[in-house]
Order: C-alpha cells, then structure tokens, then sequence
C-alpha cells in the first residue's frame, strides 16, 4: 500500500481556462497516509469523479502532480498504478462462480494456485461469504453480487490503494448499514490505504477516519468525522453535515460583539479578520429553548424519536433547536440561547473565531 499525495491539482474539461469556474478542480493539496481510510465526501457536480479519475489515471490534470510514495505517477497509465477500484455497480462474470470470481485478479497476475486459494478462503471469510463459492454470480442477490465485487477490489495485496466509488448506490436502504459497517471492519482487517466517495454523510462518517469535504471544486475540510461536526471551518461543512445541519444566521459586528437580530450573541473566543459577509454558526443541538435569551416563536415541531427538532423564528430567520422533548406549541412565544463555546463566527464562509484558550 502506498502514500498518495496530490500536489497542487488543478483540473479543467476546457481547452482554455480562464476563470476559476471553468475549473472542476480548483487546486487541491492533500495526503493521503499509507494504511489510511478516507472518504471524498460532497454533493453532486463538486469534482469527486474528477478528482478519483485523476487518481486512478483515467484523466491527466490541467496542473500539478500525483504521487504515490513520493514517486511521480502523473503521467502513468492506469494499468501501471496498480489500483483496485470497486464501482457503483458490481462488476462481476455472471457465468463464473464466486469463487472464480473472488480468484480472477489475482489469476490475471499469474499468481500461485496454493496462494490464491488460501486468498481467496480469507477474504471470503471477511465477507462472510464462505456457502456461496460454489455458487454461479449470476444467482446471486444484488447486495451479494456487490460483496463480491468489494471482494474482487479487496484481494490482491499488492495494491496501491482500494477506491470505492459510490460502492452502496444498488443496495437496498435496510441493507445498507450492514454493508457499510462490513466495511469498516475490512479496513480494519487488511489496513490498506482506501478512498471511498460518495455523497451520503452517513457513509463517509461510519468507514472514513479522515473525511475530505468537497464544494465546487474545492477542498473545504478535511477532518475527522468529530472536527467536521464540532467545529466546521466553512458554512458548507456546518450544513452539510449534520440533521438537521448548522444554523447559519446572519449577523454583523459592531465594536466586537456579534449582533443577530438586534440580540447581543457570545461567540466562542476572538474575531479575527475584517469585513466580508458575516453569519453566526451554532448546530441546533447546542440551541437550547429557555425562558431567557433570544426571543423566538416555534413555527413547528418534528418529533424525530429520541429527541424533537424545535424549529423556531427569529424575526425573518429560521433558527433550529434539538430538544428532549415535543412538548412546544406552535405559535408558542419562547427564548433561545446559544452555547458560547459552540457558536461560531463567519466571514465569507469561512471560520472567523478563535478556540477560547
Ligand atoms: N467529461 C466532462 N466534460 C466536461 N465537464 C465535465 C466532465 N465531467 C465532469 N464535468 C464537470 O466537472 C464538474 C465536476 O464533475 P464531477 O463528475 O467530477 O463531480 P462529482 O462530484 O463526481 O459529481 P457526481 O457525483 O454527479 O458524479 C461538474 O461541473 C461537471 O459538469
């Protein structure tokens, strides 16, 4: 397995860029560590294909340079990179068995027979698959048909790196939960460096221990799974992860204090930076509806099983609330009051407050 960095990436379908919008990719640094899983994680349209295709040698950036262990892969063809990619849909031979299946790439490579089944028997354990190996792919039920293509990605021990690309799209909602902490667990086993894209938080949350976010070309964050929820360094982050998302308020700054709707708001630490358009960050379940504070009236209440989603006004600004209970009356006169130390000042999207020390 290998450490792949990306160096100064930049990546446009048109002949001639000129604008930062004629860019898919904007310019992109990251590292990705030898045994690490990773999830690229953002809606669509926000350069993930891009980006894997560039990895995997499928597309030669506009700019900059790909590295696998500190060697330049940028011109390499894909089949010298050695890359095991797991697809949205399985890719699998209906007429061959899973066993057949699960062997074929390391056959390909001229690999022992002894080492191949003793490869083969193992991952097939992993995946909990060891009563179907005799059985023909085409039987298979689609979720079985992509834990074997997971499989096929997952055997060869001498990849550089495991991609999955959107690897849950064809699974049924109940199953996949059961797929995606399969996952996880197989990172755990074989330790390979994986990449994992997708647009569902929930996935990039539960398999990836770093979690690169995406918004128009850009990399907004990279974080563990925690940094993106507690403490977003961009307005995209705070909504995007999350559900309900991150407040985000208008507010301006006046002698240092943070005003939101003629109310006076403690932010976490001190301001930094100057002008830009500013708004307030505070996830709703450090909102808290009290008898003093921010005068707010509920618009609606969605009981969502262990807790409620009180959603408030604020004059003209919808303001969420995670509360214990249902128990608010629509149309109901209330107070708001913000967690200081997890309430957030931005400007122009991104972060402007210092941790209190
Ligand atoms: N072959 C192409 N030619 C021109 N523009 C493209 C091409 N492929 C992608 N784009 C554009 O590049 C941008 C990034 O697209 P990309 O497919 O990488 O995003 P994505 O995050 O993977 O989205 P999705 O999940 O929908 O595939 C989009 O604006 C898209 O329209």
């Amino acid at each position: 397995m290998a450490k792949i960095t990306l160096s100064n990436l930049r990546h446009s379908y048109l002949s001639n860029p000129t604008d930062p919008q004629d860019y898919a990719l904007k310019e992109i640094d990251l590292d990705w560590n030898d045994g690490g899983a990773y999830a690229l994680l953002g809606p669509s349209g926000c350069g993930k294909s891009t980006l894997l295709n560039i990895v995997s040698g499928l597309l030669t950036p506009s700019a900059g340079r790909i590295l696998f262990d500190d060697k330049d892969v940028t011109n390499l063809p894909p089949d010298q990179r050695n890359i095991a990619q797991v697809f949205q849909f399985p890719v699998i031979y209906d007429t061959m068995t899973v066993r057949e299946n699960l062997a074929f790439p390391l056959r390909n490579r001229g690999v022992a027979e002894a080492k191949i089944a003793e490869r083969v028997a193992e991952i097939a354990t992993m995946l909990e698959v060891e009563e179907m190996l005799d059985t023909r792919a085409a039987h298979l039920s689609p979720d079985n048909k992509q834990k074997i293509s997971m499989g096929r990605g997952l055997v060869r021990d001498d990849v550089n790196v495991v991609m999955f690309d959107e690897p849950l799209t064809v699974i049924d909602p109940h199953l996949k939960w059961k797929l995606r902490s399969k996952l996880k667990e197989l990172h755990q086993r074989v330790r390979a460096t994986m990449i994992y894209v997708t647009h569902d938080q929930t996935e990039a949350l539960t398999f990836a221990d770093q979690v690169v976010v995406m918004q128009e070309g850009e990399v907004v964050q990279v974080g563990t799974p925690v940094e993106l929820f507690e403490r977003p360094q961009h307005t995209f982050v705070g909504h995007f992860i999350g559900s309900p998302g991150m407040n985000i308020l208008p507010a301006s700054v006046d002698d240092g204090r943070v005003i939101f709707n003629g109310n006076s708001v403690r932010v976490e630490g001190g301001i930094t930076g100057e002008g830009g358009v500013t708004e307030l960050g505070v996830r709703p379940e450090f909102v808290s509806v009290s008898d003093t504070g921010i005068p707010a009236r509920v618009r609606k209440v969605s009981d969502v099983g262990r807790h409620a989603v009180i959603e408030t006004m604020v004059g003209d600004t919808r303001v969420r609330a995670v509360a214990e209970t249902a128990n608010f009356e629509q149309g109901a006169e209330v107070h708001l009051a913000f967690q200081q130390d997890q309430t957030r000042l931005y400007r122009d999207g991104w972060i402007a407050t210092e941790v209190a020390s």
